[in-house]
């Protein structure tokens, strides 16, 4: 069975790096003429999968913008995953959930087994019960080829009052999260599965990053007003890890296929420029 980060590392040397997230917001729907409810967000979603699944990386589907039209918008969102994956794009579930380890168990059965109906590649998931209360998410990962994105540095203004504090140890509480995760990685080759989220947004913040071994999620980019070249600051010798993540920026120029395309390569350039090929 192949690992996602060995699926993850093909995917980016044949499609470049980059992640393009489905946040049909509802000013989104509204500009691409389309109703706030569900036939709206399938015609998005479709739209998206048509314009971006056979040639982006990674499709991070932001599951609260289906669920905001509960069954209808859950079943969405199912047949969403599985066009993406039809299509070759590896499918990032951006849920970030985190409770006790128990519950957790039932959210890694709900996304990271294959027999379930939203299986996906990868999820994101908050570490901030602990690290270990996620240990169900990254047992089922391991052993079905997932991957898990755990939030580290995130990419909003409220997130360093909480993960620059200190630990009794001395160490910032997302250093804490970015050591534990680089220890799920040990010996991973070519790229671990356990990723972790640091915003685009965050600057220079003196966290080690170099010890990782997984993949490094940049959301932050565009709508929140980090640039790709900010991503050189941000990560410094860590840069080959990251994988830019875009939703807006990209999902403006829509709902004209090629206007969405044209606007993923534009993103997709401007990372290349910064992102050297994954070791
Ligand atoms: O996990 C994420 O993807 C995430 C983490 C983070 O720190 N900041 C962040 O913006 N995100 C997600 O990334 C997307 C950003 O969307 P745009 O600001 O439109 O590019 C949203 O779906 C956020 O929920």
């Amino acid at each position: 069975m192949e690992t996602f980060g060995a699926r993850l590392h093909r995917a980016v040397a044949e499609r470049g790096p980059l992640c393009v997230g489905i946040d049909p917001h509802p000013g989104l729907l509204a500009r691409w003429g389309l109703s706030d409810d569900a036939e709206g967000l399938d015609r998005f979603a479709r739209t998206v999968v048509d314009a971006l699944g056979d040639r982006v990386a990674v499709v991070k589907p932001q599951s609260a913008f289906f669920e905001r039209f509960g069954a209808r918008g859950v079943a969405i969102l199912e047949s969403t995953i599985r066009q993406l994956r039809d299509r070759g794009a590896l499918v990032l579930l951006d849920v970030k959930r985190g409770d006790i380890g128990s519950t957790v168990r039932a959210y890694a059965e709900a996304y990271l087994d294959p027999s379930r109906p939203l299986y996906v590649d990868a999820v994101t998931a908050s570490p901030y019960l602990g690290v270990g209360s996620l240990a169900p998410m990254f047992e089922l990962a391991a052993e079905h080829g997932g991957g898990v994105f755990v939030l580290a540095l995130t990419s909003n203004p409220e997130g360093p009052a909480v993960q620059h504090a200190r630990a009794a140890d001395g160490r910032s509480v997302a250093q804490t999260v970015i050591d534990e995760i680089s220890q799920l990685n040990a010996d991973a080759q070519p790229l671990g599965s356990f990723g972790l989220v640091v915003g685009a947004t965050i600057g220079d913040t003196g966290h080690d990053l170099s010890r990782v071994g997984g993949p490094l999620l940049a959301p932050g980019l565009g709508a929140q007003g980090a640039t790709a070249a900010d991503l050189r600051t941000v990560f410094g010798a860590s840069l080959p890890a990251v994988l830019p993540s875009y939703s807006r920026e990209v999902l403006g120029a829509g709902p004209d296929v090629a206007a969405l395309r044209a606007a993923a390569d534009r993103a997709l350039a401007d990372c290349r420029a910064v992102v050297p090929p994954m070791n």
